[in-house]
């Protein structure tokens, strides 16, 4: 039997048998360690592809010799490698996840694979085993070289089952420490890895404990802490040198038709099209006389890296950091270039870009002349209402409701063009005036 993975989800008739089927074929190849690094759409592609077959006890599943058939996958019961090696070792007993066979290379089987039980497995054809390789970990067309730059930013080596390495890119925003943005964005896509295709991230809850360091990598381990019919949860530790930086704990759902409505209205706020970049922004306050001499030759002096994410803030102004405005901002955002089709990319990308200009509004009414801060996000909270495209401009309003104690609170509403509320964020800082010594955070590792 076919899983028929998109026709399934294509045709509205489609056979509750059937249906069953595909989101059982999507489940099982969430949990296949040799799948957690490949797209989503690969992952489709494979679902679509791979045929069930079931062998009796005592069946010979390949034939040493024999030319293989592709790739096999156990689905149910147990197995046994033999031949040259010995079967007493549990490493060539075969259970459910365990796989086998010949990949791309059309090549003969080294052993006899024996089934110990009724044994069924799922079967990917040689003609589709390139869908192995591995481009990205975003795209099953795109490599990592030809993507978008936010998309290489959240780029994961899968190192072993459960765990994965993020780097930051030389070209990735970095306030002289690893940018808090980028842990959330890397330890969800890490989370994502190891969902089935069919379960989205629909909330995240992070702390940050420790200033990462820039050039060491950073390992992220994903605690799988529950698998249901319709929702799992994850547990992320970002580590460096051994030490926890930074945790991040994440809910997946599958898609549920349910109860609806939205009492939040999208404010009325200037289309991003007739409104300047940063960049635009940055060159135009360089020249403006208006502004102070001091901030003008920082602005000028201080190296700019542009981000990968666009942003048009709704109401520029001429205030400076250096200047009281009020604990309130909106602006419009999108990821640069275009990103592969993957919702869990998406959602990442909108938890990248949402740590980005964040925090600072706690600041506004108490920026002075001459005042130098330090801040540091200490949690970070997501609910992802419903599927977005960060490549398309997302509405971020932000509202500082309290600052006290040394912290400073933010809650965000992020908005689709069309008024639909696609995100809820709440996040609390950490927010000093700096010490002499600097306003740069150092990484304590
Ligand atoms: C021109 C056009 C317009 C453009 C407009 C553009 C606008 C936007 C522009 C630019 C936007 C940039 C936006 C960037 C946003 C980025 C946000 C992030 O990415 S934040 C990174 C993630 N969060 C962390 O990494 C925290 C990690 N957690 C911690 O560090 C700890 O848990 C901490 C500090 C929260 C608590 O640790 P403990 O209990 O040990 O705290 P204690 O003892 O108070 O301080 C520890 C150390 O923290 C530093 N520190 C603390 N307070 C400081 C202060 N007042 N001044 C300087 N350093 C301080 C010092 O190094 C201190 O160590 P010592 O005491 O010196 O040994």
């Amino acid at each position: 039997m076919r899983s028929r993975f998109s026709d399934s989800f294509a045709r509205s008739d489609c056979d509750f048998a059937e249906f069953i089927c595909v989101v059982a074929v999507a489940e099982f190849l969430g949990c296949v360690p040799l799948l957690q690094k490949l797209s989503t759409s690969s992952l489709r592609k494979i679902a679509d592809a791979v045929t069930f077959q079931h062998f009796d006890k005592g069946a010979y599943v390949v034939h040493e010799g024999d030319v293989g058939k592709g790739v096999y996958f156990i689905w149910e019961g147990e197995a046994e490698v033999s031949g040259p090696v010995d079967s007493e070792d549990p490493d060539f007993h075969l259970s459910k996840y365990d796989y086998f066979g010949h990949g791309t290379a059309i090549s003969v089987h080294a052993a006899n694979i024996i089934a110990l039980s009724k044994l069924t497995c799922l079967v990917l054809p040689h003609e589709h085993c390139h869908l192995l390789q591995p481009k990205s970990i975003w795209s099953s067309d795109e490599t990592n070289e030809t993507c978008s730059l936010v998309e290489r930013i959240l780029h994961l080596e899968p190192i072993e089952v459960n765990i994965f390495q993020g780097i930051t890119l030389p070209e990735a925003p970095r306030f002289g420490k690893v940018f808090g943005g980028q842990l959330i964005a890397q330890a969800a896509a890490a989370a994502s890895k190891t969902v089935d295709c069919l379960k989205v991230i629909h909330s995240l809850h992070v702390y940050f404990l420790l200033v990462g360091d820039l050039i060491m990598p950073i390992i992220y381990q994903v605690h799988r802490l529950r698998d249901g019919k319709n929702f799992a949860t994850r547990k992320v530790d970002a580590i460096q040198t051994g030490t926890v930086i930074f945790t991040l704990i994440a809910s997946f759902q599958a898609e549920e038709e349910g109860f609806e409505h939205q009492v939040i209205m999208m404010p009325s706020v200037p289309a991003p099209e007739t409104l300047l970049s940063i960049e635009d922004l940055r060159g135009r306050r360089l020249i403006d006389p208006r502004l102070p001499r001091g901030y003008r030759n920082k602005v000028a002096t201080t190296k700019f890296i542009p981000w990968p994410i666009e942003i048009r803030f709704c109401e520029p102004s001429n205030a400076t950091n250096q200047t009281e405005t009020p604990p309130s901002l909106r602006y419009w955002f999108k990821a640069k270039g275009k990103l592969s089709e993957d919702q869990a990319l998406h959602r990442c990308v909108v938890a990248f870009a949402s740590d980005l200009i964040f925090l600072g509004t706690s600041l506004n009414p108490h920026r002075r002349k001459g005042l130098k801060t330090y801040s540091v996000s200490l949690d970070h909270a997501m609910w992802f209402h419903r599927n977005l495209r960060a490549d398309d401009w997302i509405l971020f309003e932000i509202l500082s409701p309290i600052a006290h104690n040394a912290r400073g609170l933010v809650s965000g509403r992020m908005f689709s063009r069309n008024g639909e509320l696609l995100v809820t964020l709440i996040q609390e800082g950490l927010i000093r005036k700096a010490k002499p010594s600097g306003s740069l955070p150092a990484s304590k590792l």
